[in-house]
């Protein structure tokens, strides 16, 4: 079987890469992903500054998943934008992801103008949907904010751009959402980000598992899987052809990278199985993808992608 995956004119040697946010803080993570069999990579998401973050404990892996209030962590886009122009010159190198979060409009905007007047000839990724910065709401839940963000993105981004979606849990959401996003030449969407908010409790000890926002934090893992498929599937059959789906969520072996091609996700991301497993990961889904093609047949990726069957 051939995992190769096209993404508009870019290609990958598989259709696996990190979820932003996991396994992607420092040039050395970020190193071992790109000498892993993940396709590419994304940067973690990040705010104009350093930015330190919520107090730990802010992520548990659990036996169905994984919750995380990290409250957006990171280098500072400097730190990142230097990592993709540096590695953009090595031709061995793939096309990669760099994302941005920044907790205000106007930081987001000041990112963007920073990257469009550099030579990143990468994807940049929009995080519409971090739930764990205290005090501030997501944008992706407000839907007039959304189309003010993108308004004002695309008025001075010139390269391509995608946003990291929430996950939503309404038909008539994935139908006033994508009537937004079609208005804009996205390049793509990524969805989903953890579901927000969840809160674990260990009955042992009577006590929530992080820190943060009193335990309250974003779910991934098992947990979210049918609710990434459906946000995957319910997008591909509303956006136009030319927005490119990543389908990220609940990815724990081949049989859902399968599916989540199958719903409509042209790449998929992985967070929390990275995070249990490491970049090995890649080699194991890799592995498990093709031996579910040679079974069926396929022999490459568009022989089966989006050809999800209703009954
Ligand atoms: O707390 C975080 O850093 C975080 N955690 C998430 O689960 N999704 C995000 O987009 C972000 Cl920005």
């Amino acid at each position: 079987a051939d995992l190769t995956a096209s993404f508009h004119d870019h290609t990958f040697q598989t259709p696996l890469m990190n979820a932003s946010g996991v396994y992607c803080y420092t040039t050395e993570e970020l190193d071992n992903l790109l000498a892993s069999k993940a396709g590419t990579l994304v940067t973690k998401s990040a705010t104009i500054n350093y930015r330190a973050g919520n107090p730990e404990p802010r992520y548990r892996n659990l036996a169905l998943g994984s919750i995380n209030s990290m409250g957006l962590p990171n280098e500072g886009l400097a730190y990142y934008l230097d990592y993709v122009l540096k590695k953009q010159a090595d031709p061995t190198v793939p096309t990669l992801f760099l994302s941005v979060a920044g907790i205000s409009m106007a930081e987001d905007l000041d990112m963007l103008s920073t990257i469009d007047q550099s030579d990143f000839n990468g994807l940049t990724e929009l995080n519409l949907s971090c739930p764990n910065v205290p005090g501030k709401p997501q944008v992706a839940y407000d839907f007039e904010a959304t189309e003010k963000m993108l308004a004002a993105a695309f008025e001075r981004f010139h390269k391509p751009l995608g946003v990291k979606l929430p996950p939503y849990f309404d038909l008539t959401q994935f139908d006033i959402v994508a009537q937004i996003l079609n208005q804009y030449p996205l390049a793509y969407i990524n969805t989903i980000n953890s579901i927000g908010n969840g809160l674990y409790i260990d009955v042992d000890s009577e006590t929530v598992a992080i820190k943060p926002k009193g335990g309250f934090g974003g779910l991934g893992g098992a947990y979210v899987l049918p609710t990434a498929l459906a946000n995957v599937h319910a997008f591909r059959q509303r956006l136009n052809p030319e927005i490119a789906i990543i389908g990220t969520g609940g990815i724990e072996n081949g049989a859902d990278v399968f599916a989540h091609l199958l719903a409509g996700a042209d790449l998929v991301q992985v967070g929390t199985q990275l995070m249990k497993d490491g970049p090995d990961v890649f080699t194991r889904l890799a592995a498990e993808l093709a031996d579910i093609m040679n079974a069926k047949g396929y022999h490459k990726l568009a022989d089966f992608k989006g050809k999800l069957k209703t009954l």
